[in-house]
């Protein structure tokens, strides 16, 4: 079965998933428009990153199905996902860290195999707008980078291969101040300026709320609520994740 609505970008249908015999993920469903930006919210264990990893397909569903523009992919694999347009930045970063700079955003274009983008050999200088700092270390390997800096890495190599849709977990954990204002603000000129929807987890609800739309709080694998971020404070919000 296909979704006919050309407006539908990613769609959870009772979606399950597991680690062995353990099952983390419980029934969640939700649906996300082209451009949409939404925040999963939860206390640690609940299953957050389980979450964006069984969208990814680093983790395969126990049940329920997926469906990307309207078309099933629940049993794709990753890289094709990753192809297909879905843009991933893994807590804590996962740069490698023996790659120059320009040489892990090089690593992004690999999703760029997709209909229309076929030979792009470039990282788009888009890239290098949003995080101009990648520019002046572009040489430098990776692992010698601050966490800041490696995470800006990260998200501008997800951001090489053109993704529809970015999912990032936990992008501002242990990063400064200042570093976390500049991803804020790249954050929402990808959304405003390149059209890309964003679902990310989050703990720092002000950091969410300054670009997402909507919210979903999960306990023990599933979704227990959603809402509009504009009509539910932040820390009306975060006294339900905390129960
Ligand atoms: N590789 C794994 N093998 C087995 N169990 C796992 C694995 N990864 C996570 N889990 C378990 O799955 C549950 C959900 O973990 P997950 O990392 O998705 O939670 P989370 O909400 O993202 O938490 P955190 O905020 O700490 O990252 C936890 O009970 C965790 O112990």
């Amino acid at each position: 079965m296909a979704i006919e609505d050309a407006d539908q970008l990613l769609n959870l249908r009772t979606v399950s998933s597991a680690y062995g015999k353990s099952q983390v993920l419980w029934d969640v469903a939700f649906d996300l428009r082209k451009g949409d930006c939404a925040t999963v919210l939860g206390r640690n264990g609940v299953g957050k990153t389980t979450l964006l990893k069984t969208i990814m397909g680093q983790i395969p569903c126990t049940g329920g199905h997926i469906y990307w523009h309207g078309h099933e992919v629940t049993e794709m694999q990753a890289h094709q996902r990753s192809r297909a347009g879905i843009g991933f930045v893994p807590q804590g970063r996962h740069v490698f860290p023996h790659l120059s700079v320009r040489e892990n955003l090089e690593v992004g274009l690999s999703a760029l195999t997709r209909k229309g983008f076929s030979g792009a050999k470039k990282v788009p200088e888009m890239v290098f707008e949003l995080f101009p700092k990648l520019t002046q270390i572009a040489d430098r390997k990776a692992g010698v980078l601050s966490g800041g800096e490696q995470q800006q890495l990260a998200i501008g190599r997800a951001l090489a291969g053109q993704p529809e849709l970015l999912l990032l977990d936990e992008p501002t954990e242990g990063i400064q101040p200042n570093i976390v204002q500049q991803i804020e603000d790249a954050l929402l000129r990808v959304r405003k300026e390149l059209g890309v929807a964003i679902l990310i987890v989050e703990q720092n609800l002000d950091f969410a709320w300054s670009f997402a739309d909507r919210f979903f709080v999960m306990q023990r694998g599933r979704i227990v609520k959603e809402g509009r971020t504009e009509t539910a404070p932040p820390d009306e919000v975060a006294a339900l994740i905390h129960v």
